[in-house]
């Protein structure tokens, strides 16, 4: 099902939380909206689902007009942080709840749908586990039945909203993989909203990043990690060093840093260097090292630059060592924007 939002509007009180958004999300697609709190994530995707209805523009689904349509008639499934299922009810009939519920013609046979229920288990590895109750199942194993309840109904989209919000780490990342799974097993058009990047950029084929309700970029987690088109994008995603000042013949200066800014205009710039991409370079600026950390296979390096400013440099294990006293370093690639 491909989607498409057209300049949508969306204000509470005169507040505006969505501001002339555009998104267009092909059949398929698995994608992120990424963003700090208040970002607008959950008023998009209210909105996708017809939770929500914009005060302007259009949400088309496979380029009919839902904009007002029920959620019901959108035949969206939904997952949310808190796990919302039934204490009373078993797992097998939490998933089978969408199904259950349906009047007439419309409702399958008893057996059918005990088959998607068997299925659908199967598909989040959760076989042999339909009699059990919700408490006695840990978070993840909710979130895996939250998930198969949501699938049931076979959605023409899902959407999720911090769906792993409420989980450790390790669960996290194994249900991250799973969604990712189901995903490609099911095929089903998938939006989720996060504020994580790492989940954001590990997860999704797309990932739109929202700043104080509009989309500032949307790309392959490579395109907003390596191009980022704004400052914002850029300070958001991925780590780097942020510097303010100017850029004069191809060359950006903020006190005693400076590398090269080639096809920047002349003036007021802000500039962000991602630790990895400095290096030690006899051409650089001076540093002076306070502290080299191995990490796994890494070095991380907090470093002070001659006008005392915090510099933090990422180089592999093996160059740990050179990492003392006063060194010069060089941005092999920088992304310079001017103000
Ligand atoms: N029902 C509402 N009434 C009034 N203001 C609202 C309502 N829902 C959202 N907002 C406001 O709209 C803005 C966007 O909220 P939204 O929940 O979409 O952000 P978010 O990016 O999902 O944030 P978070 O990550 O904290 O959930 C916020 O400033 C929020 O306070």
């Amino acid at each position: 099902m491909t989607i498409s939002i057209r300049s949508v509007e969306k204000k509470f009180g005169r507040y505006p939380a969505l501001n002339s958004v555009d998104l267009e999300i092909a059949d398929g697609e698995l994608v992120a909206l990424l963003g700090p709190s208040g970002s607008g994530k959950t008023t998009l995707l209210r909105t996708i689902a017809g939770l929500e209805f914009p005060d302007a523009g259009q949400v088309l689904f496979a380029g009919q007009d839902v904009t007002f349509a029920s959620a019901a008639a959108r035949r969206v499934g939904f997952v949310f942080q808190q796990y919302a299922l039934f204490k009373h009810m078993t797992v097998a009939r939490n998933i089978a709840f969408g199904l259950d519920v349906r009047k007439g013609q419309d409702k399958p046979p008893k057996a059918e749908i005990a088959r998607r229920v068997d299925e659908l288990l199967k598909l989040v590895e959760l076989e042999g586990l339909g009699k059990r109750y919700p408490s006695q199942l840990s978070g993840g194993q909710r979130q895996r039945v939250a998930l198969s309840r949501a699938l049931a109904v076979q959605p023409s989209v899902l959407l999720l909203d911090e769906p792993f919000g409420a989980l450790d780490a390790t669960v996290r990342k194994s249900l991250r993989k799973e969604l990712r799974r189901v995903h490609d097993a099911t095929g089903v058009t998938t939006i989720f909203v996060t504020h994580d990047q790492e989940e954001a950029l590990g997860l999704a084929d797309r990932v739109a990043i929202l700043n104080a309700g509009r989309i500032e970029q949307i790309g392959t987690p490579d395109e907003v990690h390596d191009n980022p088109a704004t400052p914002f994008v850029c300070g958001f995603v991925g780590e780097a060093n942020r510097f303010e000042g100017t850029v004069a013949g191809g060359r950006f200066t903020s006190g005693a840093v400076s590398f090269s800014a080639k096809g920047v205009r002349d003036g007021a710039a802000v500039a962000f260097v991602r630790p990895h991409d400095f290096a030690l370079d006899e051409g650089g600026f001076e540093v002076r090292v306070d502290r080299a950390h191995v990490q796994g296979a890494l070095t991380t390096v907090a470093a002070t630059a001659a006008d005392g400013r915090a510099v933090e440099v990422c180089a592999s294990r093996s160059e740990a060592a050179q990492f003392a006293g006063t060194v010069r370093i060089a941005a092999r690639k920088s992304h310079v924007y001017p103000v």
